[in-house]
């Protein structure tokens, strides 16, 4: 039996002799990278938290003291601590969730994916505790240096050095990156502290050499000594924490279990707010991913199966993630005005090329999507065309600044939603399905959903070619979806299919927003099959709506919106407002998205599921039309 086979929960954890923990944290590792090799999932950050993991549930008493995670990637050692191990469908349906699951277990406390929020749970749970004098409590918080980063961070820390006697525990995972090594003067600062650990390992290591050494061994050493004593006054590394009323103890070897319970140990004891400093390596144990440059493996896709004998491997689809990529390397070239800026997400968003080409116009703000929307703002306000490349559903995050900083100031800025729509395994917090229902409320922002690579080329190239008005382009996770070429224009709308009977009235207008061109196109041609005559139409800019869209409209006995994305306030609604105020009364029917929290699975099961597939869709704008004609045919006999 294992060391990892005898533990079922906390309390067994707390039982085992330390000199088993080595032997348990190598079977944890080695469980990590068999599962999430084929599952795919997080397994750098885990990786580099087995230590600290084991450390906080030995020293703490979870769930009475909540331990939190931030972002919640790097919970899956939490998860087999607290007797989640059945990891086979890890991130897939009916599986365990990436992240923390109050439904899966009462030792979980945050689901939200979205970093930097961490520091503000532990302060309320800390709030609550004092107030319901649960005194022997404390709250612990996990928290990384690329989340230290997001400014959510700073107005928590605020708060909690604001109160000595509430008791938080903030454990600072720094392993030095986000995805890429995290940036700004904060990472400076841990940087600082990481190498005043260094210089402590340093001086240790020729304070042993040099008083080995006769007559000059000693007096060299304090000569170093006092070199780091003034390094270390100069850095004041520590200060800063300490400065705002939290105590500080660190850096310690995150991969050093007993160090980190120690410290754990004296930080619960103090009784305050304490920062336990841990410096950690993502992907520890794993050459490959200690190995990989680009992020250490943060998060690895699952295994492939092996081609059969002979075959050759098929070769990756392009993805939309690509197609953004190599047109902003060539609009570089084209604009030197074109400036990007991710959100310490440069490698996934896909501006690093253009990073790697134009090195001077490319800003990586760290986890901090506010900063990156308003400092966009003002760098268009200098003359710049800014391209914002974050994930759709990142985009939340910085809302207002979207609002009261891009459009209230008529400034020129694209945003580049990746991951719009339905995602998949990462979760409710995740699905990028909320930007075509709060974007409608901003006045001037113009709004455009591509339907294949030709257009997101197309359109983005439109969109930073305004200057008065922020431009927003959104796009879906993996493969890009087939070219579908179009019949006809009018105004800036394009014609996929035009109904086959011809004449006034034809049966349905089918808005297709973006990628489900596809299956409306397929939804069309099933339709067409029943003899009832459909006009496929992709509006290609979605906000403002073009006017030709209503003319068509006035030409078809129903209209129909597919979108994925929520539905509430979004293109479909849009869609049936503009119909309302031509006055036409004209039958709307819109799909996409329940407005509720999505599960985790696959996009395409996803999909299914919501109906959003052309069977689903044929089948339920068959019956619509069906009624339509029906209801047409009634009032014509009574008319009589
Ligand atoms: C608001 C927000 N923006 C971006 C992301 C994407 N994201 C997920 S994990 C991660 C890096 C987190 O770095 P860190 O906090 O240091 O944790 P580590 O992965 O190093 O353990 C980012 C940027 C996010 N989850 N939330
Ligand atoms: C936790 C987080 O926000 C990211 O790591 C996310 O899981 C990555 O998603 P993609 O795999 O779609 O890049
Ligand atoms: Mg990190």
């Amino acid at each position: 039996m294992t060391q990892l086979d005898s533990l079922r929960n906390p309390e067994d954890l707390k039982r085992l002799p330390a000199e088993n923990l080595p032997r348990l944290a190598a079977e944890i590792r080695e469980f990590l990278i068999t599962e999430v090799t084929r599952t795919g999932g997080h397994l750098g950050p885990n990786l580099g938290v087995v230590e600290l993991t084991l450390a906080l549930h030995r020293v703490f008493d979870s769930p009475r003291d909540p331990v939190l995670f931030d972002t919640g990637h790097q919970s899956y050692v939490h998860k087999i601590l607290t007797g989640r191990r059945d990891f086979s469908k890890l991130r897939s349906q009916g599986g365990l969730s990436g992240y923390p699951s109050r439904e899966e277990s009462e030792h979980d406390f945050i689901e939200n994916s979205h970093a930097s929020t961490v520091l503000s749970y532990a302060d309320g749970l800390a709030k609550a505790n004092v107030i319901q004098r649960r005194s022997d409590r404390t709250v612990v918080a996990v928290v990384g240096d690329g989340a230290l980063t997001g400014g959510m961070a700073w107005e928590a820390l605020n708060n909690i050095a604001s109160a000595p006697d509430r008791r938080v525990v903030i454990v600072v995972n720094d392993n030095g990156r986000s995805y890429s090594p995290t940036t700004g003067g904060l990472a400076d600062h841990l940087a600082s502290l990481r190498m005043t650990q260094g210089y402590e390992q340093a001086l240790d290591l020729a304070k042993t050499a040099l008083n080995r050494a006769p007559v000059v061994g000693q007096p060299l050493y304090e000569a170093l000594h006092g070199l780091k004593k003034g390094l270390k006054d100069a850095i004041q590394p520590q200060m800063m924490f300490e400065d705002l009323g939290l105590k500080y103890l660190g850096p310690i070897d995150g991969h050093d279990e007993q160090a980190v319970e120690k410290a754990l140990r004296r930080a619960r004891d103090f009784g305050g707010p304490v920062i336990v400093h841990c410096l950690t390596q993502k992907g520890k144990g794993h050459a490959p991913a200690e190995n990989h440059e680009e992020d250490q493996f943060h998060a690895i896709g699952a295994a492939k199966p092996a081609p059969a004998t002979g075959e050759q491997p098929a070769p990756a689809p392009q993805k939309w993630t690509k197609v953004f990529s190599r047109e902003m390397v060539a609009l570089g070239a084209e604009r030197s005005d074109l400036v990007g800026i991710t959100a310490a997400m440069l490698h996934p968003t896909g501006l690093a090329p253009f990073a790697e080409a134009y090195p001077d116009r490319c800003f990586d703000v760290g986890i901090a999507e506010q900063h990156a929307a308003t400092s966009a703002t003002a760098l268009a306000m200098g003359g710049l065309h800014p391209v914002v490349a974050v994930y759709a559903t990142f985009l939340n995050r910085c809302f207002d600044q979207v609002l009261m900083d891009a459009a209230l100031h008529r400034q020129g800025v694209t945003f580049c939603l990746d991951r719009s729509g339905v995602t998949g395994p990462d979760g409710a917090s995740h699905h990028g399905m909320w930007d075509l229902s709060i974007l409608q409320v901003v006045p001037g922002l113009r709004l455009a959903v591509p339907r294949d690579a030709p257009r997101l080329r197309e359109q983005l190239r439109e969109a930073v070619d305004v200057d008065d008005a922020p431009t927003v382009l959104r796009y879906p996770t993996g493969a890009v979806a087939p070219e579908i070429e179009a019949v006809g224009r009018t105004g800036s709308m394009d014609v996929l299919r035009r109904a086959t009977r011809g004449g006034q009235s034809e049966d349905l207008l089918l808005v297709a927003v973006g990628p489900m061109a596809q299956t409306c196109c397929e939804v069309a041609d099933r339709m067409a099959d029943q003899g009832i005559g459909v006009t496929v139409v992709d509006p290609r800019w979605v906000k403002p709506l073009d006017p030709v869209l209503v003319e068509e409209a006035a030409r078809h006995r129903v209209v129909a919106v597919v979108e994925d994305n929520g539905r509430v306030g979004a293109v479909g609604d849009a869609v049936a407002r503009a119909l309302r105020d031509a006055e036409l009364d004209i039958p709307v029917r819109t799909f996409g998205i329940e407005q509720e929290f999505l599960h985790h699975a696959k996009r395409d099961d996803i999909l299914a599921e919501l109906g959003l597939t052309p069977q689903s869709l044929a089948r339920k704008l068959t019956e619509t039309v069906s009624r339509q004609s029906d209801r047409r045919a009634a009032e014509e006999t009574a008319s009589k």
